[in-house]
């Protein structure tokens, strides 16, 4: 009467192997997340695995009546079995611990006033994704790669003798989708989310203790550090918000941390917050550019193609420039009618965006990642993606920036900067 849990452990584990979709037939269910639908064995279905160079085969067999099977046979080569089949046995567990991870209900946590002085849970919910976020699909794939290469490199880390976190800086101008970034990091991890609001934070010890609290697994957020640090607060130190940022004292009892750090702009802010080791990636979250705008347009509007597009590619490369989120907003506005969203969108360029963009191609947009970047195995600097339009492309060239591609409020280029900051030029 007692479930078997390592059944349902490689029952996780068969479902999420891409064999599973690959092979002619096999069952789709509902999952348990809106809009889910999960690839299901079915009886009698035979699913090959490959493990250490060895092939095994899964065999589903049917338990009569009830819909899903209730045996699953495992066949190893006689010459294999001893070698793999406790690693292999190992290696579902490890795989079935990170699907749980991801499918548990996350929680966004906020430090609060007193007398509480602790963090405060609330369901996180937000429903921003990778794929929701327009920007530079070759950016997002590193930055997809960096963090799923973070997560495995536990053994890497510990070797070093470094805190096993990884610490990101996402800026640029408001609306350009920072903050849905940071969800859509924590939704693709499957952490939970600390948001650090510093100025309720009374001391630095008040934010060690803070620190301490958060648990491994997490994404640890403090908005707008910029306009913190220029409000030059007086309970706070520069070593105690250091401190902080290196998560030294997490090194003892924790680990697992992505940090996250958003500003608008790090032109006035101390180098030393910013090293590399303290800040492993930067990414800029740029303005449109005419490339966003197309891919907003195609999200928002459903439309790849429109004979005003000309128009608006030359207003863009005039200077004209607006967020993601103004021109997602003025899409929404006027969904149902594409060249009126179009048509409201060139008005909006021409009055409010005017010479905005200016700096957009000049200051770049790119993915810069930091020195840290060394330690993956990658050369420091600057990557340099594809532009939309062949006219952008060249200039983005010019200045060695990469560009995203689309975005919606926040969309846009952003750079991702392991390890140099100055790699943005
Ligand atoms: N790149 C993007 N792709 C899709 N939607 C975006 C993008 N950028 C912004 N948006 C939309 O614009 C809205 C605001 O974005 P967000 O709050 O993430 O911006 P932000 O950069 O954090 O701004 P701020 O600096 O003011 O906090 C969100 O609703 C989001 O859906
Ligand atoms: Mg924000």
């Amino acid at each position: 009467m007692q479930e078997n849990q390592l059944y349902g452990r490689v029952t996780d584990y068969l479902n999420s192997l891409t064999s599973v979709e690959d092979s002619d037939f096999t069952n789709l269910v509902t999952g348990k997340k809106p809009n889910e639908i999960v690839l299901q064995l079915d009886p009698n279905q035979i699913i090959e695995d490959n493990f250490l160079g060895a092939k095994v085969i899964w065999q589903a067999e049917g338990g009569g009546g009830g819909g899903g099977s209730r045996n699953l046979v495992l066949k190893v080569r006689k010459a294999d079995k001893r070698r793999i089949l406790r690693p292999y046995l190992q290696h579902i567990h490890v795989v079935a611990d990170e699907l749980e991870q991801k499918k548990r209900e996350l929680k966004l946590y906020m430090n609060v006033d007193a007398p509480d002085r602790a963090w405060k849970p609330v369901p996180f919910t937000h429903p921003s994704t990778f794929e929701t976020i327009s920007m530079e699909s070759d950016l997002k794939s590193k930055v997809k790669s960096d963090l799923e290469s973070f997560l495995k490199a536990k053994q890497y880390y510990h070797r070093l003798g470094r805190v096993w976190k990884r610490s990101f800086l996402l800026y640029g101008p408001s609306g350009t989708g920072k903050s849905s970034f940071v969800a859509a990091m924590a939704n693709f991890l499957g952490y939970d989310v600390y948001d650090l609001d510093l100025s309720r934070v009374k001391d630095d010890s008040e934010l060690k203790i803070l620190l301490l609290q958060t648990t491994k697994k997490s994404v640890i957020v403090i908005e707008d550090l910029d306009r913190y640090l220029a409000e030059k607060p007086a309970g706070l130190s520069f070593s105690g918000i250091s401190n902080f940022m290196d998560g030294l004292l997490n090194s003892c009892c924790a680990e697992e941390r992505v940090m996250v750090f958003t500003m608008n702009s790090k032109d006035h802010v101390d180098p030393a917050f910013l090293r590399p080791g303290r800040i492993d990636v930067h990414i800029h979250f740029p303005l449109c550019d005419f490339g966003a705008f197309k891919h907003l347009a195609t999200s928002y509007l459903g439309v790849k193609e429109h004979k005003l597009f000309s128009q608006v590619e030359e207003i863009f490369l005039s200077g004209s420039s607006l967020s993601p989120a103004e021109i997602g907003e003025l899409m929404i506005a006027n969904r149902n009618s594409p060249s009126r969203a179009i048509k409201s969108v060139i008005t909006a360029l021409q009055t409010d965006g005017d010479r905005r963009g200016a700096g957009v191609c000049g200051r770049r947009v790119g993915f810069d990642v930091g020195s840290r970047k060394c330690e993956s195995g990658e050369p420091g600097g600057m990557f340099c993606g594809e532009g939309g339009v062949p006219a952008v492309r060249d200039i983005r060239k010019l200045y060695g920036f990469l560009r995203m591609k689309s975005s919606r409020h926040s969309s846009h280029s952003q750079s991702f900067d392991e390890g140099s900051p100055h790699t943005e030029g």
